[in-house]
This record gives C-alpha cells, sequence and structure tokens, in this order.
C-alpha cells in the first residue's frame, strides 16, 4: 500500500520498477492496480518467530539479486522489511528505506519493528524520512546514509483512495460509533484482554457502536474474537480493503487502535484517534492534538473514551484534519531523489579512470 505511490512515481521517472511480495501477508498487485508491474513471489509467509522470516525472507531472495538491480527499495520495519535489506547489504545492491527514522527509543515497544527499522537505516544509502523528527533519530545515530524528508508515502495511497470514494454518509447522532483495530505483539499477552474488557464494558452502553476490525494474523484474530464474540453492539469484521476501512473510519466518532498506520490516517482524516499503546514512534499527530496514547490497561481505556464521548468541545478539536505525516506528495519526491541518485552513480560508474599515466 504504501510502496504503491512509490511505484507510480518511479514509474513517471521513466525508471522501471519490478515489486517483490514476500508472502508475509496474501496480497494481489492487482488489487491496487499495479497490473502492468512485473512482480516476484518469495513464497515466505508470516511466522510466529518474526527472526525466522527474517532469515527466510535474506535467503529467499540473495539468488535472485545475482543480477543485481541498481537500487533495492524497503518499506518499513517489518520482518519483509529488515530480510529484504539484509539480502540487499549481503549482495551489494544499494538499498533505500522508505519510512525512515521512526523511532520511539524503546526496543521492547514495538518489539521486533524498532529493532529492524534501526538496523535498517544502519546501513542504506538513501533514508527516506517522513518528518523533520524521524529525520533528527537518524542523525542522532550517525547512519551513514543520504536523509531526505519526504513526507509519509501512506498520505499519498490515503488521499488517492479517499478522492475515489464518495461522500461520506451524514453521522447518526444517535449513537457513539467506535473502530477499533490491535494486533501488537507487546499486546499479545494480558493487552488484547484488557482491551476487550474496556470495549465489553464501553459496549454496555446501548448508544456505543463498535466496529472491531480483525487482524490478519490468526493468534490475534481468534482471540479478540473469543473475548468479545457475545455483543450485538460489538461487529466483528474480517480484514478489509482499504477503501471499506477508510469508510469505516470516516464513520467512527472515534478511532482506538495500536496500527501505526492508523495513526497517519486517522489525523489526515480528522478522526480523533486514542493510542492504545504506551509509546509511539509518531508523536507528531499528539503534538497537533488529534491522538492521545492510552496504553493498553482496560480502566484507562475505558475513562479515556468515555470522557471523550461526553465532551463534544474536545472530540471536535481532536476531529480537525492535520496532515504532520506528510502532504500527499512524498512518492514523487522519493522518484525524484532516486532518479538524480541513480543518474549520478551511473555517471561515476561510466566515467573513464584518472589514475596518474606511467
Ligand atoms: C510499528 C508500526 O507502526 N509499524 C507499521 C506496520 O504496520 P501497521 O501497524 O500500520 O499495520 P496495520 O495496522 O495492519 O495497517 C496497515 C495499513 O493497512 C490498512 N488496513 C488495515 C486493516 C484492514 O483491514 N485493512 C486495511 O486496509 C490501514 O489503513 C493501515 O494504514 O508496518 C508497516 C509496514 O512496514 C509500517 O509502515 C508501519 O510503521
Amino acid at each position: 500500500m504504501k510502496l504503491k505511490p512509490v511505484a507510480e512515481a518511479l514509474s513517471k521517472q521513466g525508471l522501471a520498477p519490478a515489486i517483490i511480495l514476500t508472502g508475509q501477508h496474501p496480497l494481489a498487485p492487482e488489487e491496487w492496480g499495479l497490473n502492468r508491474t512485473p512482480v516476484l513471489h518469495l513464497g515466505c509467509p508470516g511466522e510466529e518467530d518474526p527472526d525466522s522470516h527474517v532469515r527466510k525472507v535474506t535467503a529467499a531472495l540473495v539468488p535472485w539479486l545475482g543480477d543485481p538491480p541498481p537500487l533495492l527499495v524497503v518499506q518499513g520495519d517489518t520482518s519483509s522489511a529488515l530480510g529484504a535489506a539484509l539480502a540487499g547489504f549481503m549482495a551489494g545492491v544499494p538499498v533505500a528505506h522508505v519510512e525512515a527514522g521512526l523511532r520511539t527509543h524503546d526496543p521492547s515497544q514495538p518489539w521486533p519493528e524498532e529493532g529492524y527499522r534501526i538496523a535498517v537505516d544502519a546501513q542504506a544509502d538513501l533514508l527516506f524520512a517522513p518528518t523533520d523528527h524521524a529525520a533528527k533519530n537518524i542523525a542522532r545515530e550517525g547512519a551513514p546514509g543520504e536523509i531526505h524528508v519526504t513526507g509519509n508515502t501512506g498520505i499519498d495511497a490515503l488521499l488517492a483512495r479517499v478522492a475515489m470514494l464518495p461522500m461520506p454518509r451524514p453521522k447518526d447522532r444517535s449513537l457513539s460509533k467506535i473502530l477499533v483495530t490491535c494486533h501488537r505483539r507487546e499486546s499479545w499477552g494480558d493487552g488484547l484482554t484488557e482491551i476487550a474488557s474496556a470495549l465489553v464494558t464501553l459496549a454496555s452502553d446501548p448508544k456505543v457502536h463498535i466496529d472491531f476490525v480483525l487482524h490478519p494474523n490468526p493468534n490475534v484474530a481468534n482471540r479478540m474474537a473469543d473475548l468479545l464474540d457475545r455483543r450485538s453492539n460489538i461487529v466483528l469484521r474480517k480484514p478489509c480493503s482499504h477503501a471499506a476501512l477508510i469508510g469505516l473510519m470516516r464513520e467512527a466518532d472515534i478511532i482506538l487502535s495500536d496500527s501505526g498506520g492508523i495513526q497517519e490516517e486517522a489525523p489526515a482524516l480528522g478522526v480523533p484517534l486514542l493510542v492504545l499503546r504506551d509509546k509511539t514512534e509518531r508523536p507528531e499527530g499528539l503534538e497537533t492534538g488529534n491522538m492521545r496514547l492510552v496504553g493498553t490497561a482496560a480502566e484507562n481505556i475505558l475513562s479515556e473514551t468515555r470522557l471523550l464521548l461526553s465532551d463534544p468541545a474536545t472530540l471536535a478539536a481532536m476531529a480537525k484534519p492535520a496532515f504532520p505525516y506528510g502532504d500527499g506528495h512524498a512518492a514523487p519526491r522519493i522518484a525524484a531523489v532516486i532518479a538524480q541518485w541513480l543518474a549520478k552513480r551511473s555517471e561515476l560508474t561510466q566515467r573513464p579512470a584518472t589514475g596518474r599515466s606511467a
């Protein structure tokens, strides 16, 4: 989703991108309108142990880099991103990191993503930081790659999708609609039980309607389905298309989520967000006032949600759209830098050696 705008912008620069799908989640490029872009399927489904998935992705990709592409672009902080970046580093293929520099400065939150993104940034040649804050994080670590602040390509994808959707339906003022997603590994222990307990208590109010979008990971989906299944005003939904998710976000009065992408999208859509985590690598939305960190303790989630639902002025202030993560033009900026960088590189390799003559 976040690389589709980059692939399109690279094509507009006259470059010819190919897509690598690791198989971590089932994805069909045709659904994204990328029918004509060549696709390499690595066939590495997501695993319980993310480090094992990293190793499988690296091993599967290295043989394909024998005929080296001029650049390998990886995005984000997944085991797919690190596995692919390591393959690039090993094969001597330059690596660009889209969404570089996000940090909580706590390796356990989120785990394993914080460690994975630090490892990619430490060796990548091009670092595309979505914000100044992210760029400063990388500069502080002394990473040797070129840093460019571009905005997050997730906002490009969001705005492109919104432009194709019909206007949202007017809100039903007799109901408080809450959209919930959660999947972070650090919540797999007590966190999920606490979140479910808060939702069940919130749903004891018949004026509250909760849409819970289950994550593709069955560990999380089955557990939440078991904990939440018996309430008529909690609707459990399967993972859905981006368009459907945006529809649900726009209909919600409040979103409760631990998702990284939704932290970027909710401020842009003007939907108040309570983040189900103790720390975030995206503090910009806290500064604009569009989101608050509420952690995963049931009592806190409950009190913060009820407080907001009973305070229309604060809710309205949090519902003012803001774009702290990007203006929707990150991908063309990234593609322009890549085009220049590749041109400079090929000039350097083609220039005749200027060694001293005998
Ligand atoms: C620690 C962290 O923050 N890591 C993030 C992590 O991903 P995440 O936490 O953002 O993951 P999800 O919550 O699954 O959402 C992803 C997107 O999918 C959309 N969505 C969701 C449910 C659905 O049913 N249909 C949808 O269309 C939704 O709009 C959202 O934008 O990995 C990304 C890649 O490396 C990183 O970029 C990113 O840092």
